[in-house]
C-alpha cells in the first residue's frame, strides 16, 4: 500500500461547503422519507451519517448523486445544483447527459461492491474512465493501477471478484469510483456485508483517503471509524436530522433520547 502522509486533522477542515443540503423532501408513493434534511459538509471533511434502519440514509445519498430525484429544497455540490442548471435567476432540469456529467464527480461506494463479475479488478476500474470519461486506454490502466496500489491490491490486478474476499472486493469498488478523480465521495454502509475481520482493511483505506483531504459522507454504523475520522456526525431518524455536531459531542454526549437510544443499541 502506498505511504500517504497523515495530515493534521483539524487542517482539514474549511469553512467551504462542497456540499449543501437544503430542507430536502422525498417521498415514495405515501411513505415520506426525507422530510426536512438540511446540511452543509465543507471540503475536505468526512461526514458520518448514523439512524436506525428505514431513518432514510441511503435514499438521502442516492438524493445527492441524482439516483433519486428530490420533491423539494436543494442540493448544492461544488456550486452546482444537483439536476438542475441555473441560468440567470431560473433553474432548469438537465438533460440526462448533463446529469451523467454532474455524477461523474461523485464517487459512490455501496454496501455490496456491485463490480462486474466477468471483469478482472483492473478491467472494472479502467471501464468507466474509458467508456464514459474517454479516457485513452493506457492512461486509464496506469491510473488505475496505481490506485489498486493505493487500495492495497497492487498484486491482483488480473483477479476477477470472485477470487477476492469481500473486502478485497469493497477495496477494488473503492478504487473504481475514485478513477473517475470525484470531487466527492459517498459510501452507503461499505463494511456491513463483511465478515468482521475484513472490515479493518476497508476502514483503513478510508481513513488515508479522509486524511488525503477527500470530501466524505459516509453512512456506516462503525462507531470507533466515525470517532476517529468523521469532523462531523449526523444522527437522522424518520427522515430528519435529529441531531448533528463534532463526533465528541454527539457520541459522548447526545442531546436527544433518540440518538442515546440508538447509541445504546450499536455498541
Ligand atoms: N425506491 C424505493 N421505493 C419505495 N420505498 C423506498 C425506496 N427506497 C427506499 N424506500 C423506503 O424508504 C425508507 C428509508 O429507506 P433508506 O434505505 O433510505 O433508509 P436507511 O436509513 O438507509 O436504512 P437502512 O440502514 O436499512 O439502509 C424505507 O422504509 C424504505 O423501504
Amino acid at each position: 500500500m502506498s505511504i500517504i502522509l497523515p495530515v493534521e486533522h483539524s487542517t482539514r477542515t474549511s469553512p467551504i461547503p462542497l456540499v449543501e443540503i437544503r430542507r430536502v423532501r422525498k417521498s415514495f408513493g405515501a411513505h415520506q422519507v426525507l422530510r426536512d434534511v438540511s446540511l452543509a459538509v465543507p471540503a475536505g471533511t468526512v461526514t458520518v451519517l448514523l439512524g436506525p434502519s428505514g431513518s432514510g440514509k441511503s435514499t438521502l445519498l442516492r438524493c445527492i448523486n441524482h439516483l433519486e430525484t428530490i420533491d423539494g429544497g436543494r442540493i448544492i455540490v461544488d456550486g452546482e445544483l444537483i439536476g438542475y442548471r441555473q441560468s440567470g435567476h431560473n433553474a432548469h432540469e438537465m438533460t440526462p447527459r448533463q446529469i451523467a456529467r454532474q455524477r461523474r464527480g461523485i464517487g459512490m461506494v455501496f454496501q455490496r461492491f456491485n463490480l462486474f463479475p466477468h471483469m478482472t479488478a483492473l478491467e472494472n476500474i479502467i471501464e468507466a474512465p474509458i467508456g464514459i470519461a474517454g479516457r485513452p486506454r493506457t492512461q486509464a490502466k496506469t491510473r488505475a493501477k496505481q490506485l489498486l496500489d493505493r487500495v492495497g491490491l497492487a498484486d491482483f490486478a488480473a483477479h476477477y471478484p470472485a477470487q477476492l474476499s469481500g473486502g478485497q472486493q469493497q477495496r477494488v469498488a473503492i478504487a473504481r469510483a475514485l478513477a473517475m478523480d470525484p470531487k466527492l465521495m459517498l459510501f452507503d454502509e461499505p463494511t456491513s456485508a463483511l465478515d468482521p475481520e475484513l472490515v479493518g482493511d476497508v476502514l483503513d483505506v478510508m481513513r488515508e483517503l479522509a486524511n488525503d483531504g477527500m470530501t466524505m459522507i459516509v453512512v456506516t454504523h462503525e462507531i470507533g471509524f466515525a470517532r476517529g475520522v468523521a469532523d462531523q456526525v449526523v444522527f437522522m431518524d424518520g427522515g430528519v436530522v435529529v441531531e448533528s455536531g463534532r463526533p465528541e459531542d454527539v457520541l459522548d454526549g447526545p442531546q436527544r433520547q433518540r440518538t442515546r437510544n440508538f447509541l445504546e443499541s450499536v455498541r
